[in-house]
């Protein structure tokens, strides 16, 4: 069976009744989107937030709820996908382009519930390029300052000249090949003028669900585990 439907299925199980649930982008939580669907259908009532103008498309033509950021204080949970996981659930994302909505929903969610398949997990980020949305203008600037952290940044490309975000800016593309330390270089990139947000996600994710070849697992923050065993 296809792992990221695994995963993304499994994920639409921890949705509860009056929830508000931010809608992640990409091709695993489409599944949950899915399944989404089909409770809404039955009689569930809850409100998506999506994280990208693709996500709203979708969520609408299912006949899912949606609301605008800007009308919630909180979310109850989102579920999204990623493009590498480490061991301590720092993640990379924006490999669809979405990484600005996604960290703006994620930073007001209580719970954050990330569906990957196997491949995305990894010991060091980095073998996926981070993807970090800059603002057009002295883009190449931007991306001269970016490369002095260690990188060789690429400007993402779409089918006639630069990919544009949701948001209207750019996406770079950066090979970092190893990131040791996430959060700080997600602070020194965040620092940059021109840098809009990166696609470091970290001390976000409470919990991992990985589709795999055995079927699903689900891991929960190694913070959560410990004081689970306390
Ligand atoms: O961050 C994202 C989009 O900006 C996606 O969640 C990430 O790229 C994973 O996508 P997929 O589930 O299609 O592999």
């Amino acid at each position: 069976m296809d792992k990221k439907k695994l995963a993304g299925e499994q994920a639409a199980t921890y949705i509860e009744e009056g929830m508000i649930l931010g809608l992640g982008t990409g091709s695993t939580v489409y599944w949950t989107i899915q399944k989404l669907g089909e409770l809404v259908k039955q009689g569930l009532k809850i409100k998506g937030i999506p994280t990208s103008k693709a996500t709203e498309h979708l969520a609408r033509e299912l006949g899912i709820p949606i609301l605008d950021i800007s009308e919630v204080q909180e979310i109850d949970l989102t579920i999204d996908g990623a493009d590498e996981v480490n061991p301590d659930f720092a993640l990379i994302k924006g490999g669809g382009g979405a990484l600005f909505r996604e960290k703006m929903v994620a930073s007001l969610s209580r719970r954050l519930l990330i569906v990957v398949d196997d491949s995305k997990v990894v010991s060091t980020l980095g073998k996926f390029p981070l993807p970090v949305e800059v603002v057009p203008f002295g883009w190449e600037i931007t991306s001269r300052n970016i490369a002095r952290l260690g990188c060789s940044p690429k400007l993402r490309l779409h089918t006639a000249g630069p990919f544009i975000t949701d948001n209207g800016n750019y996406i770079l593309d950066c090979y970092f090949t190893e990131i040791q330390h996430p959060e700080l270089l997600n602070e020194q990139l965040t620092k940059i003028i021109g840098v809009v947000e990166t696609g470091l996600f970290v001390n976000m994710a409470e919990m991992i669900i990985v589709g795999g070849n055995d079927g699903v697992s689900v891991k929960s923050t190694p913070m959560q585990s410990e004081a689970a065993n306390e």
